[in-house]
């Protein structure tokens, strides 16, 4: 242990106290200060001995050692003087530093354990404050955070407002709602720290926090931080939208199908486009070919054909007013691509001479032509075998689909058994049919020979009847439409109404379709009823006759059947006019 001044001080200053104190004592009082000294000197020793051992108070044993060795020193410096008076100094100098140095460890000891202690509470207050602090947190509400302000105009407005801030701490800075016929549009200006593609990933959990039963249809908007959302309340589809007459006057004029999710009209563009409508039964395939067929009826460049190959041709048999003719047995049909195949040939030529690539049937003479076909499927089942095995019907229609659009003539095919064979091979109809409507379908694998296997295309998931999908060169989203009703009533007056002002083709250069008889005769008159008047070469090529057969069968059938010389035609003489005959010739 080092030794200080301060320990030589203290050694030093109380040992020369009180020696100087016994020699002005001794001075003083001679010997009586000297025995008092003594006597005092034995009474603190005494003291001092009793307290160590009896473990009293240590300041007591101490203090009591100390004043007995002061009084000790002093009676002897009083006393004997001289030589023992220095070493009594000494003597004590010696104990004071001893006392100074056992103090000095003593309380080291006693610091050590005070700073030990002092920092052991201090330690615990901290602890405590922090204690108070967590507890004072937890138990505190939080003070209010000045927040954005996210009260719209609106509900939906403060809604949005409201689930995109909570998603993303985000605010927009930019929110406008409107109100449509079907739910409502919500245009949502972005901030920097938001952009759309994130939004539109999020979109779920943005609807779902919006707490509306409908469908949101996002798209993009002008700007580049803009995402637009419309919202369709419920199902608007789900209503009966009623048949619009139209007021197309040329081929090339879109038709009118029925309505979008919005309510919005769907028009469809048929013009140089073949079209195709699929569907399960009872689904409304068959209202929607109606409604397209009248439309296109009714207009004066354009001419129908049917195919229909289902026994008694029911879907298109009630049309016949407005067809220029129906086929509805295989040789018919084959009679009718044929004919086809050879109307393309010669509007390929008019083409050629005007220089022309597209027909316009203002310019080049002849109207435009759709052939409607229900179901398709029944053309290959029946028209691909047997006789016509080397010349299936459905490889004539695919190489007439393939060539015909340019010469404004088109397909308008129906089926509800979609398959490959059907698409005369190919593995989905696209390659032929640019325009593809779909109403509900029940077999999930017919689906990819309308639409392919992109996904959304799903007729299967159409949940009633004159809903359906489309695609088109401008249709290219998948969403459901809702076709217009043409009750059974509304389509008969139409019918009516068009046929009584369709054109027919001309004698001698319309399509005549074969008829069937046992006899000659029968196959003539047969032809008579269907045509009404006919030339030799018509009644040759509805009856698969030579011409002799053709001229004899005829004259046998007079007066049943007159010729005319001005037109060069046959008919059958009416019934009036035969009996206005007999009565004249009374
Ligand atoms: N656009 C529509 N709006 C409302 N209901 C419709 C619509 N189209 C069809 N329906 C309902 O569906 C029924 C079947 O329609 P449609 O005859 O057109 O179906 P389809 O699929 O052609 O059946 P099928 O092949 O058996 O003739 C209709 O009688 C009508 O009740």
């Amino acid at each position: 242990m080092k030794i200080s001044r301060a320990d030589a001080i203290s050694a030093l200053t109380l040992p020369s106290l009180v020696s100087g104190a016994a020699l002005i004592a001794d001075w003083q009082y001679g010997n009586t200060a000297a025995a008092v000294e003594l006597v005092t000197a034995l009474a603190a020793g005494k003291l001092s001995v009793v307290s160590f051992a009896k473990k009293w108070s240590p300041t007591l044993s101490w203090g009591a050692g100390t004043v007995a060795a002061a009084f000790g020193q002093a009676a002897i410096t009083g006393a004997v003087g001289g030589g023992p008076a220095v070493y009594a100094w000494l003597v004590s100098v010696g104990l004071a530093g001893a006392a100074r140095v056992v103090y000095r460890h003593h309380t080291r000891h006693d610091h050590m354990k005070i700073e030990q202690e002092s920092v052991r509470l201090q330690t615990g207050l901290v602890r405590l404050q922090m204690a108070h602090h967590q507890l004072v947190q937890r138990t505190t509400p939080e003070p209010a955070v000045a927040g954005p302000n996210l009260t719209g105009r609106t509900v939906e407005e403060t809604k949005l407002r409201t689930v995109v801030w909570e998603l993303f701490q985000a605010e927009l800075p930019g929110c406008t709602v409107e109100r449509t016929r079907t739910g409502w549009t919500a245009v949502l200006d972005l901030p920097v720290n938001l952009d759309r593609t994130r939004l539109r990933a999020a979109w779920d959990k943005v609807a779902s926090g919006m707490g509306v039963a409908g469908e949101f249809m996002l798209e993009d908007g002008a700007l580049t931080n803009q995402l637009i959302a419309r919202f369709i309340d419920g199902d608007p589809l789900a209503a009966v939208i009623p048949y619009t007459r139209t007021s197309g006057a040329r081929f090339t004029d879109p038709v009118l199908l029925g309505v979008d999710r919005f309510l919005n009209p769907v028009w469809l563009d048929l013009a140089y486009n073949h079209t195709l409508v699929a569907g399960s039964s009872k689904f409304g395939k068959s209202t929607l070919v109606r409604s397209i067929a009248v439309q296109l009826a009714d207009r004066p460049d354009v001419v129908l054909y049917g195919m229909d190959l289902k026994p008694g041709a029911p879907e298109l048999t009630p049309m016949l007013p407005i067809l220029q003719d129906l086929a509805t047995t295989p040789e018919q049909a084959h009679t009718l691509l044929d004919w086809l195949k050879e109307e393309l040939t010669e509007r390929g030529e008019i083409l050629a001479q005007a220089g022309d690539q597209e027909w316009d049937p203002q310019k080049h003479g002849r109207p435009a032509v759709w052939v409607l076909e229900d179901e398709l499927a029944e053309l290959v089942r029946q028209g691909d075998d047997g006789p016509w095995k080397k010349q299936p019907a459905s490889k004539k229609q695919e190489s007439l689909l393939a060539l015909m659009r340019f010469a404004g003539m088109h397909f308008l095919s129906a089926t509800q058994q979609p398959s490959r064979k059907v698409f005369g091979g190919t593995t989905d109809a696209r390659g032929n049919y640019a325009n593809r409507l779909s109403t509900r379908m029940n077999d999930a694998d017919h689906r990819r020979f309308i639409f392919g296997n992109t996904p959304g295309w799903e007729p299967g998931k159409l949940d009633a009847p004159g809903k359906f999908l489309l695609q088109s060169p401008v249709h290219q989203v998948p969403a459901p439409y809702k076709g217009m009703w043409l009750t059974g009533d509304e389509f008969r007056a139409e019918v009516a109404r068009i046929g009584a002002t369709t054109v027919r083709a001309p004698v001698g250069k319309r399509l005549i379709l074969p008829v069937g008889g046992d006899t000659n005769q029968d196959r003539v008159r047969a032809a008579l009823v269907k045509y009404g008047n006919a030339t030799r070469r018509e009644l040759e090529q509805a009856t698969g006759l030579g011409e002799k057969q053709v001229l004899d069968a005829a004259r046998a059938l007079r007066p049943e059947v007159e010729r005319c010389e001005d037109t060069q035609t046959w008919r059958l003489v009416p019934v009036g006019a035969w009996e206005a005959q007999a009565i004249a010739s009374r």
